[in-house]
C-alpha cells in the first residue's frame, strides 16, 4: 500500500512565568505557544520495483549536509525496533542528530507495536521557520517562505524557542499519523494528543539524558497553556532503548495503562490567552555569554534553604496565576489606555522582584543586571505593558507584553536596535568584550498546538 505524503507542524514556546517552579509538581508554569513552528513531511521512499528496502532518510534542507540515513529492524524479546545511522549520501563522515535518532527509534517501536508486519521506507524533511535561529537571509536573496541558511545546523545560532522538543513533537506525530490507521492514532481526538504528549515527553527526556518539567513539549502539543509537569518517576521504569522487554514497557507508558504510573501532567487553555490588542513580542539579546548548571544551582540552594525557597515560591505562584487570571479577564484591549494596564504592570512588576531576589539568594543570573536595564527601558515605553526574562533566565533573551500596534512596536524595534547591551561584573564593572546586540524577533503567541499542514506547502524542499 503506497501511503499519503503527512505534513504536520509544532510550535516553539516561552515560559512566561513559573521558570524553576515548574520543575515541582506543587506549582505550575504559564506557557504560551510561539508561531514560529517546526514543520515536518513525510512521504515513501521511492524504490526501484521489487526493492524493499528497511531505511529512512531524514533531512532538514535548510542546513548544509543536514541529512541523516538509518536502517532499522524489529530486535527479538520484545526489545522494539533497532535503528543504525547509515552513511549519508552527501557526507563522509557521520553526523548524529540524537533528538531524531531518539524520537525515531521510540516512534517506529510503538508503531511495530501497533501494525504487524515491516515498516515501509520513508523520506522525512524537517523545515523550521526563520525564528528558530539568529541567521537571517543572505542579502538580496529572494524572501521564500522558509531560508536556507547556508550553514550546518551546528553552526546556526538558536534563539532559545525551544526548537528540539518542536522538532521531536513533530516528528513523532508525523510518523505515527503516516503508518497508523485512524482507529489507532487520531491526532484531533484528546486520546490521540494523549498518546503523541506520552511518547514525545519520553523521547525527549531520553535524548536529552535529564528529565526536565517538560513543559516545552506539552507546548508543542497542547499550545499554550497552565501547565502542571507529571511524576518524573513515570519515566524511571521504562529502561534503555534496545532492553528486553522495552516495546510493551513503553506500550503500556504511551496509553497510560500501567495502572501503578498513571500520567498526571494538567494542561488547562481554559482562561489562558493574550488578550485581543495586546501581543507577546520576544527578543534575542546576543551577547555571547550563556550560564550552564543554572538549573542545577538554584535547586541545590532551594534544598539548603527550604524555608526561604518555599516562602518565595508560594508567593511567586500566587502571582504567575494572578497574571494568567489578569491576561485573560482583561477583555478587548484594543481601545484601552494606558492606565488600564495598571495592575497588570504591577503583577509583572512583583514577579520580577521575586525572580531577582531568587536571582540573588541563589547566586545565579535569573534576571541579571543588563536585562533588568534593557526590561526597564522598554517597559518605559508607551504601550509596553512589561516584560520577563523568560524560562531559566540568563543573557539570551527577553519576551515584552506589549500593546499590537505600530505606533507602539515601530519605537521598541528603533529602542532594541540601538540597544548596546553589557555584561556587567559583581563589581559594578563592564565586563570586557561583552557588548552584543538586542533584536526582536518576528514572533508572537500562538494558542495552536500540533496541527495538520496542507502537503503541497512544501512542495521546493521536498526531493
Ligand atoms: N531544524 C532542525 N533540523 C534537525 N534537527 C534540529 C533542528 N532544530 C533543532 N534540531 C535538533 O535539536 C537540537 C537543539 O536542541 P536543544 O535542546 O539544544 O535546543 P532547544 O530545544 O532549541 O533549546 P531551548 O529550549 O533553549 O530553545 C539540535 O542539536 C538538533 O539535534
Ligand atoms: C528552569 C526551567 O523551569 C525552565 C527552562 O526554560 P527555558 O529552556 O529557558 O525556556 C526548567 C524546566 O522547566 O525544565
Amino acid at each position: 500500500m503506497t501511503r499519503p505524503p503527512t505534513a504536520l507542524s509544532a510550535p516553539g514556546k516561552v515560559l512566561l512565568a513559573g521558570g524553576y517552579l515548574v520543575l515541582d509538581r506543587d506549582y505550575t508554569g504559564l506557557v504560551f505557544g510561539l508561531d514560529a513552528r517546526i514543520h515536518v513531511h513525510v512521504q515513501p521512499l521511492s524504490t526501484s520495483p521489487g526493492v524493499v528496502l528497511s531505511e529512512i532518510i531524514v533531512r532538514s534542507p535548510q542546513f548544509r549536509d543536514a541529512e541523516w540515513r538509518y536502517g532499522y529492524r524489529l530486535a527479538a524479546e520484545s526489545r522494539g525496533i533497532d535503528v543504525t545511522q547509515l552513511k549519508g549520501l552527501s557526507t563522509s563522515c557521520l553526523s548524529r542528530n540524537p533528538f531524531i535518532e531518539t524520537a525515531l527509534t521510540y516512534a517506529l517501536t510503538y508503531i511495530s507495536m501497533m501494525i504487524p508486519g515491516v515498516i515501509e521506507a520513508s523520506s522525512i524533511t524537517i523545515l523550521a521557520d526563520d525564528d528558530y535561529y539568529s541567521q537571517t537571509a543572505s542579502p538580496g536573496a529572494r524572501r521564500e517562505r522558509f531560508i536556507n541558511f547556508h550553514v550546518p545546523l551546528q553552526s546556526a545560532h538558536k534563539t532559545g524557542l525551544g526548537s528540539s522538543a518542536a522538532l521531536v513533537t513533530a516528528f513523532t506525530a508525523g510518523l505515527l499519523a503516516h503508518y497508523l490507521p485512524a482507529e489507532q492514532f487520531d491526532l484531533k481526538t484528546d486520546k490521540g494528543r494523549a498518546i503523541l504528549h506520552n511518547l514525545a515527553q519520553a523521547a525527549h527526556c531520553a535524548a536529552q539524558g535529564k528529565v526536565g518539567s517538560g513543559f516545552d513539549v506539552a507546548a508543542a502539543v497542547y499550545g499554550s497553556c497552565r501547565y502542571r509537569r507529571f511524576s518524573p518517576a513515570l519515566l524511571e521504569g521504562l529502561g534503555e532503548i534496545g532492553s528486553r522487554g522495552f516495546s510493551d514497557r513503553l506500550k503500556a507508558l504511551v496509553e497510560d495503562t500501567e495502572p501503578a504510573r498513571k500520567w498526571d501532567t494538567e494542561i488547562i487553555k481554559a482562561g489562558i490567552n493574550v488578550p485581543k490588542g495586546l501581543r507577546l513580542t520576544m527578543c534575542d539579546v546576543d551577547c555571547g555569554s550563556q550560564t550552564v548548571g543554572m538549573v542545577k544551582q538554584v535547586l541545590a540552594w532551594r534544598k539548603e534553604h527550604p524555608e526561604e525557597a518555599n516562602a518565595l515560591w508560594s508567593r511567586l505562584q500566587e502571582k504567575n496565576v494572578e497574571l494568567g487570571k489578569q491576561l485573560s479577564t482583561l477583555g478587548d484591549a484594543t481601545r484601552r489606555s494606558d492606565a488600564d494596564f495598571d495592575e497588570l504592570k504591577e503583577v509583572i512588576a512583583d514577579i520580577r522582584s521575586m525572580m531577582r531576589q531568587m536571582s540573588k539568594a541563589s547566586g545565579v543570573p535569573i534576571e541579571p543586571q543588563m536585562q533588568t536595564e534593557l526590561l526597564d527601558a522598554c517597559s518605559a515605553l508607551p504601550g509596553v505593558i512589561g516584560g520577563v526574562v523568560p524560562g531559566a533566565g540568563g543573557y539570551d533573551a527577553v519576551a515584552l507584553l506589549t500593546v499590537d500596534q505600530e505606533s507602539v512596536l515601530g519605537p521598541l524595534r528603533k529602542l532594541l536596535d540601538e540597544w548596546k547591551v553589557s555584561l556587567w561584573n559583581e563589581d559594578g564593572a563592564v565586563a570586557n568584550g561583552s557588548i552584543g546586540k538586542v533584536r526582536a524577533l518576528g514572533v508572537r503567541e500562538e494558542m495552536e498546538g500540533v496541527r495538520f499542514e496542507r502537503e503541497d506547502a512544501y512542495r521546493s524542499w521536498i526531493e
